[in-house]
C-alpha cells in the first residue's frame, strides 16, 4: 500500500469543470493524491473513462489516484483504493472489497465514527468540513480547526481535513494534528491551479 498523501486534490464534480486539466497541473505542480469524484448523474462508463486517464497521469507522476464511492471503478482499474462516506457501502464492506492492500479513506466527522471507521479498515479519514464549503451543498456545520483536532487525536490515522480549506488555512490545520489536506475549488477555481498546488503545499511544509 502506497503511503496516504498530504495534499489530495478532488476532482471538481460542478458542470462545467474541465476536470482533466486541473488534474494535469496539479500533478506536475506535485499534489501526491487525486481522488476521482464524479457527479451522481455521471454514468459508470464515463466514470470509468475519466479515472483510466487520471490513472494513467497518476503513475506518470508517482502520485496516488483514489476512486469516490464507486469502489467498482477502483477495483476494475486497478487505482490504488478509494472513499466512502455515511452514505456509501460501510467501510467494513468496503474493505472487503476492495482487499487488504488498497487504501480506504472513509469520511469521519466525530471521534466516535473516526474510531469506528478504522476499526473497520480504514487507512485514513476525511474530517470536515473544516470551514464552510460552496463547493457541496447539503453539509452540517463546519467543525473548525478544533473538530479537526479533536478527530486526529482520537486516532492513530492519518487526518486528511476537508472543505473550504485554502493556502491560508491548511497550515493551521496541519499544525492542529491533520496529516494533510483535501480540496476541491482551492485548486479547480483558481486562475493558475499549478501555482495553488504549490502554495497550499507550501502551507503543509511539503514544498519541493
Ligand atoms: C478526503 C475526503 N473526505 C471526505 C469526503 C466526503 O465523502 P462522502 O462523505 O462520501 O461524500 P461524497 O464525496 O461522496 O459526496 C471525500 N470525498 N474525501
Ligand atoms: C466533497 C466534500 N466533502 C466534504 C465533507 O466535509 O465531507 S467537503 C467537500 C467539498 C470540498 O470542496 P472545497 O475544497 O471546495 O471546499
Ligand atoms: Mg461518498
Amino acid at each position: 500500500m502506497p503511503p496516504v498523501g498530504r495534499l489530495h486534490l478532488i476532482t471538481d464534480a460542478r458542470p462545467g469543470r474541465d476536470a482533466l486539466t486541473v488534474v494535469v497541473a496539479a500533478l506536475a505542480a506535485g499534489a501526491d493524491t487525486i481522488q476521482v469524484r464524479v457527479p451522481d448523474a455521471t454514468t459508470d462508463r464515463e466514470a470509468y473513462e475519466l479515472t483510466r486517464e487520471v490513472l494513467r497521469m497518476c503513475r506518470d507522476a508517482g502520485a496516488a489516484c483514489l476512486v469516490n464511492d464507486r469502489l467498482h471503478i477502483a477495483l476494475a482499474l486497478g487505482a490504488d483504493g478509494g472513499h466512502v462516506g455515511a452514505d456509501d457501502l460501510p467501510v467494513a464492506a468496503a474493505r472487503r472489497i476492495l482487499g487488504p492492500d488498497a487504501i480506504l479513506g472513509a469520511t469521519a466527522r466525530n471521534p466516535e465514527t473516526a474510531r469506528r471507521a478504522v476499526a473497520d479498515g480504514a487507512t485514513y479519514l476525511g474530517v470536515g468540513p473544516a470551514y464552510r464549503t460552496s463547493t457541496k451543498d447539503g453539509l452540517p456545520d463546519p467543525i473548525g480547526v478544533g473538530g479537526v483536532a479533536v478527530v486526529a487525536g482520537a486516532v492513530t490515522v492519518p487526518v486528511i481535513a476537508i472543505g473550504g480549506v485554502t493556502a491560508e488555512r491548511a497550515g493551521e490545520l496541519t499544525r492542529a494534528g491533520a496529516h494533510g489536506v483535501a480540496v476541491v475549488g482551492a485548486v479547480s477555481e483558481a486562475d493558475d491551479p499549478g501555482k495553488a498546488v504549490t502554495e497550499l503545499l507550501q502551507a503543509i511544509g511539503e514544498s519541493r
